[in-house]
């Protein structure tokens, strides 16, 4: 890796385009600044000021601070070496500090929650989208192009617009935007994340499903009719907005299906399944809401192809994920547990022989808010902006 120092440089706002010289980090922002010239992908080659504000290189914007989601990526910026976060949106809570909504963060050092048609993304790199879907279309719209986007909601995951306003029972008008748009699944879309400027985050159900089966399809190891696939969720998976149905006495001690042969991750799940396949595929899904704050399992029944065992399933896992740092397939026999990943942003998973002779049924667990949302999205983030990809995201499971 060579390098080569200037004194004091100042390019126009923007991206240096891809192929020109490659610059992976900025270091001693200000007079001297020295880029790293090597691998990975470039920086915003904003003027490199030194400012007591930007204490962190990247100045990230977060809009949808006081929902769960956002609070998630608070926590786990504060470990995050590179990326400090600049501007916080909200809605109802816009003018509150964040630690008056959520106190558990009072010790960060953040920007007071603004409204989005408030916010001022001159001093922003990069946005994590963490709104309500619908609501995320209107507004990405609207953010400058200079920003990296990863988008928590569901409103880009979907190619075939008439499909998400199918499911979703509401109009698409980003249509363009979907175009630009990839599909965030990092273990399986790395290559295609990195040169994105905007990432649609996948949906908790579907990355818990898609983790363990995607590989499989890919291999021919799984027939691709009669999935079942029965997932359940925390509470938290449907985010803080105050609604009847999450209420403690609507939810404790007892579990119930949702969504029955309608939930709106089934077309989710089957694009990333057929493209797998390279051929349709069409699931049965079930969710299920569980009286527990994070945690998210899905089993799923499959049939083995001609000739394949349980162990051409275990061997392709194994190898699939054997050099991921948050994919991990268990020792034979042990069932994945929620509890085990409570917080972190790994995944557990294992295969396990069927009675019924030529079937398979998959275990899979992550946690909703960190895979399944916020996690995924800073490893997407890392990736768009050529850091390792797991900066920020070694918090190991919270236990018990
Ligand atoms: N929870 C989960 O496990 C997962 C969630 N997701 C998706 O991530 C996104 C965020 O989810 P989550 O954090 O749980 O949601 P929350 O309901 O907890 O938070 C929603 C956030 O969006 C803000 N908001 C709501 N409506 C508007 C609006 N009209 N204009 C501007 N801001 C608005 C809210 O502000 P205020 O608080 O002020 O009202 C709040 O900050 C959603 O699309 C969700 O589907 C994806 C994977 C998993
Ligand atoms: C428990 C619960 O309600 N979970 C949500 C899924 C959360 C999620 O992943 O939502 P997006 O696909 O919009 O990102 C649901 O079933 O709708």
């Amino acid at each position: 890796m060579s390098t080569a120092t200037f004194n004091s440089i100042c390019f126009n706002q923007g991206y240096l385009r891809k192929g020109a010289v490659k610059i992976s980090k900025v270091k001693n922002r200000g007079q001297r600044v020295k880029f790293y010239v090597g691998e990975a992908s470039v920086l915003s080659t904003k003027c490199m000021q030194s400012s007591e504000k930007n204490k962190k290189e990247v100045r990230i914007g977060l809009l949808g601070a006081s929902g769960y989601t956002g609070a998630e990526i608070v926590r786990l910026l504060a470990n995050h070496p590179y990326f400090g976060i600049t501007l916080m949106t909200a809605d109802r809570k816009a003018g509150q500090s964040m630690g008056s909504v959520f106190p558990h963060l009072i010790t960060q050092d953040l920007p007071t929650m603004v409204s989005v048609k408030d916010a001022d993304f001159s001093s922003v790199d990069a946005v994590f989208c963490c709104l309500p879907h619908g609501t995320t279309q209107e507004i990405i719209k609207g953010l400058p192009c200079h920003l990296k986007i990863v988008d928590l909601s569901a409103d880009f995951r979907l190619r075939d617009i008439a499909e998400y306003e199918e499911w979703y029972g509401q109009p698409h008008s980003a249509s363009e935007l979907q175009k630009e748009a990839v599909y965030g699944l990092t273990e399986i879309s790395r290559e295609d994340v990195k040169n994105a400027r905007l990432v649609a985050n996948p949906g908790c159900y579907p990355t818990s499903i898609q983790l363990p089966l995607v590989p499989l399809i890919k291999a021919k190891l799984i027939e691709h009719r009669n999935i079942i696939i029965d997932s359940k969720s925390g509470v938290s998976g449907a985010g803080r907005g105050a609604k009847e149905a999450n209420l403690y006495s609507e939810i404790a001690e007892g579990i119930y299906s949702y969504g029955v042969t309608k939930h709106r991750h089934v077309p989710e799940i089957e694009q990333g399944l057929s493209d797998a396949a390279q051929s349709k595929i069409n699931v049965s899904f079930t969710p299920h809401l569980m009286p527990m704050i994070r945690g998210m399992q899905s089993t799923i029944y499959v049939e083995l192809s001609q000739g394949v065992t349980i162990e051409d399933l275990y061997q392709q896992l194994r190898k699939s994920y054997e050099d991921e740092e948050f994919v991990k397939l268990l020792d034979k026999g042990v069932v994945p547990r929620t509890h085990n990943v409570r917080g972190s942003n790994y995944c557990f998973m294992n295969v396990f022989p069927d009675r019924i002779p030529g079937r398979a049924i998959i275990i899979s667990v992550i946690d909703n808010l960190v895979k399944g949302a916020s996690g995924q999205a800073l490893q997407n983030l890392n990736i768009m902006l050529g850091y390792p990809e797991n900066t920020g995201l070694l918090y190991q499971p919270l236990f018990p």
